[in-house]
C-alpha cells in the first residue's frame, strides 16, 4: 500500500495512537502518513523474528497503525521516551521532517557523498539504544565567529533535547571590557569600570566586544576556565584564531573525554619547518580524538543577524563510531584516520554521524552540506584568506572587478595545485566547484570579509596591514597575514615558490618589498 494514499483520516488515527506509543514511533507514524514513505504492507503472514522486527521497524509501525492490538505492536522496540503533548501535536519537529531531508548517510572511506538519506538506521538507532546520555557541547572560542557558531548551536541544543544537553559551554578568553555610556547594558552604579567579559556574557547575554548587538540564547554559558568548559563534553567545537590552537590543545589534552569528537571551524593551517598540517588533523593528533572541519562562505555578523547562508561540514565518521541499521557498532576497533586507536563513542550516547552534525549546526538561516573531503574543505578555507588579501590590495590600488577576478581565478588554481601537490589523492575537486567551502567562500572573502577589507584599507592609507588590523578590528584577528607567512615559508622549504606566484606575491606586498602594480608581471 502506498502511504501517500493513506490520507487525512489515517493521519488523525496516527495522531491518536501516537499517544500510546513512544515519541519515536510517533515520528514514524507521522512520516508514514504524510505520504513520504515507500510502499508498505500493512500486515504480515507470520510473526517475523525480533531482529527482523527491528530492521523493519517502520513497516511494523504501519502495521501498528492498522492493528494496534496485534502481536507486532506488542513486540515493537520501545524508545525510553514517552510521547509528550508536543510529540503528538507537532510532528513536523520530528527527525523525519528536519534531519533526514538534509543529512546523508555516513560516507565510506573514499570520499563519496550525496548518498541516500539514512531513514532506516535513524529509526533503529533511536529505538534499539536507550541513549541514557545526551551530547554535551562545548565551543572553544568566543570571537566574532566563535560566538556566532555558539549561538546557532545553542539554539539547536535547546530544540533537540533528545540528542543534546540543553546548556552549551562557551570557553571565553577572559578580558576586561568597559561598557560605554550609550550601551543599553550600561549600569550607572558600575559606571565605566571594566567588567569581565564572561560576566557580561552571562548577565546580558550579549558579546559586547566581539558580536555587539546580537542577543544570545540563555542556554549559552560563558566559561573562563578552559578545563572546566570541556569537562565531560562529547562534542568540542574549535573556533578561535589558528595561532592559538596549539596552546589550547596542550591545556585540555588530559581533561577531555577520551571519546570526544570535534569540529574545527578554524580557517588556517599548522606549519612547522617543511611540514604542513590541517588544523582538524592537528587537533586529532594532539588530543587523540577525531575532528572534522566546518568551512564556507560565512560572514559571522550576517549569520548572527540570521541572514541566510550555506556552509560545508567535512566529517568522515570513524569506523569505531559507525553503527549498523540496528544501532550496533560495525567497526572493530580500527580507525580510518591516521593510525591511532580511537576510543569509541559509548553506545549510551546518540551516534555522531552526518545526521547528528547536521542537526547540531543547521538552522533555517544556516544550510549545512555534509561531505567527507576533510582536506579540500580545510585547505579551501585556509588558503582563500591569502587570495582575499591579494584582492583587497588590488582594489585598494584602484583596480576593480576584472583585476580581482583574475586574482581569484589564479588564486583558486594555486589552492587546488597546492592541495594536489602536498595532499596527493586526498581531495575531491568538486569540493572547490560545488561546495560553499570552495568558490562560494572565495567570492565572499574577496569582496566583503575582514582580510579583504583590511588589505584594501592598508593600500588606501599607505599603512602596513597589521596596523589596520589593530585599529579597525577591536581585537579580532586576521588569519590571512599569518597564513601567508606560514604557507610562503613552507613553499620556500619545499623549493616550490615559482608554482605559487599569488601566494608569494602577497607575502612580498605585506612586507612592503613590492608594490601592487607589480602583480601582473609576476604572473608571466
Ligand atoms: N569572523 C568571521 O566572519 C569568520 C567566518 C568564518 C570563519 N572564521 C574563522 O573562525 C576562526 C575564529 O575567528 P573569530 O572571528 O571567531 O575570532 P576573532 O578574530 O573575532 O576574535 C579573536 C578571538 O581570539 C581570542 N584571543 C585573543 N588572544 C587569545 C589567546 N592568547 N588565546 C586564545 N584566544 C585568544 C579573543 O578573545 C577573541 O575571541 C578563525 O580561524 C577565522 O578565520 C571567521
Ligand atoms: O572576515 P575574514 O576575512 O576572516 O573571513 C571570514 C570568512 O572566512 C568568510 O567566509
Amino acid at each position: 500500500m502506498n502511504c501517500s494514499r493513506l490520507g487525512q483520516p489515517l493521519l488523525h488515527q496516527a495522531r491518536y495512537r501516537s499517544r500510546i506509543l513512544s515519541s519515536d514511533a510517533a515520528s514514524v507514524f507521522h512520516y508514514l502518513v504524510q505520504g513520504q514513505g515507500p510502499k508498505l504492507p500493512l500486515s504480515f503472514s507470520s510473526p517475523p523474528t525480533h531482529s527482523a522486527l527491528r530492521r523493519r521497524f517502520y513497516v511494523q509501525s504501519s502495521a501498528a497503525i492498522s492493528k494496534p492490538t496485534s502481536p507486532f505492536h506488542q513486540q515493537l522496540p520501545r524508545s525510553p521516551q514517552i510521547a509528550t503533548r508536543a510529540d503528538v501535536l507537532e510532528p513536523a519537529s520530528s527527525l523525519w521532517s528536519t534531519r533526514s531531508s538534509r543529512a546523508s548517510l555516513a560516507p565510506p572511506l573514499n570520499n563519496t557523498r550525496h548518498l541516500p538519506v539514512r531513514r532506516y538506521s535513524q529509526v533503529a538507532k533511536m529505538t534499539v539504544n536507550n541513549f541514557i546520555k545526551k551530547h554535551k557541547v562545548t565551543v572553544i572560542g568566543s570571537g566574532n565567529w566563535g560566538t556566532t557558531v555558539a549561538k546557532l548551536v545553542a539554539e539547536n541544543c535547546a530544540e533537540h533535547p533528545d540528542t543534546f544537553e540543553k546548556d552549551v559551554q562557551m570557553w571565553v578568553y577572559e578580558e576586561n571590557v568597559t561598557l560605554p555610556k550609550d550601551s543599553k547594558h550600561f549600569d550607572a552604579s558600575i559606571g565605566e569600570q571594566p567588567q569581565k567579559l564572561t560576566h557580561i556574557l552571562n548577565t546580558y547575554h550579549e558579546n559586547v566586544k566581539y558580536l555587539p548587538g546580537i542577543p544570545l540564547p540563555h542556554n549559552l554559558v560563558a566559561n573562563p576556565s578552559l578545563v572546566d568548559a570541556v569537562k565531560d563534553s562529547s562534542i568540542l567545537i574549535f573556533n578561535l584564531p589558528h595561532e592559538f590552537i596549539g596552546n589550547i590543545c596542550r591545556q585540555i589534552k588530559d581533561h577531555i573525554a577520551p571519546y570526544a569528537r570535534g569540529i574545527s571551524c578554524i580557517k588556517g593551517v599548522s606549519v612547522t619547518d617543511d611540514k604542513i598540517e590541517l588544523i582538524c588533523n592537528y587537533v586529532s593528533d594532539a588530543l587523540n580524538i577525531y575532528c572534522g572541519a566546518l568551512s564556507g562562505a560565512n560572514i559571522a555578523s550576517e549569520i548572527a543577524n540570521e541572514q541566510w547562508c550555506e556552509t560545508t561540514i567535512a566529517y568522515n565518521t570513524p569506523l569505531v563510531d559507525r553503527r549498523d541499521e540496528n544501532g550496533r557498532p560495525v567497526g572493530n576497533g580500527e580507525s580510518n584516520d591516521h593510525t591511532k586507536q580511537l576510543t569509541p563513542l559509548p553506545l549510551d550516547y546518540p551516534p555522531l554521524d552526518h545526521d547528528e552534525w547536521s542537526l547540531l549546526f543547521s538552522r533555517p538561516y544556516f544550510t549545512v552540506s555534509m561531505v567527507s573531503d576533510i582536506v579540500g574543505v580545510s585547505l579551501a578555507g585556509a588558503l582563500k584568506n591569502i587570495v582575499a588579501i591579494a584582492c583587497g590590495y588590488v582594489e585598494g590600488h584602484g583596480w576593480n572587478m576584472t583585476a580581482k577576478t583574475a586574482v581569484m581565478r589564479r588564486g583558486m588554481q594555486e589552492i587546488i595545485r597546492f592541495a594536489n601537490e602536498f595532499f596527493p589523492g586526498q581531495i575531491e575537486p568538486r569540493t572547490f566547484w560545488e561546495e560553499s567551502a570552495g568558490w562560494g567562500d572565495m567570492i565572499v572573502s574577496c569582496t566583503s570579509a575582514r582580510n579583504w577589507r583590511c588589505s584594501k584599507l592598508a593600500v588606501e592609507r599607505n599603512l602596513p596591514i597589521e596596523e589596520v588590523e589593530k585599529t579597525e578590528l577591536n581585537g579580532q584577528k586576521l588569519q590571512g597575514i599569518s597564513t601567508t607567512r606560514e604557507v610562503s615559508s613552507f613553499l620556500r622549504a619545499k623549493g616550490a615558490e615559482e608554482r605559487y606566484p599569488v601566494f608569494m606575491a602577497v607575502e612580498r606586498i605585506i612586507d612592503q618589498e613590492i608594490k601592487v602594480e607589480e602583480i601582473p608581471k609576476l604572473f608571466k
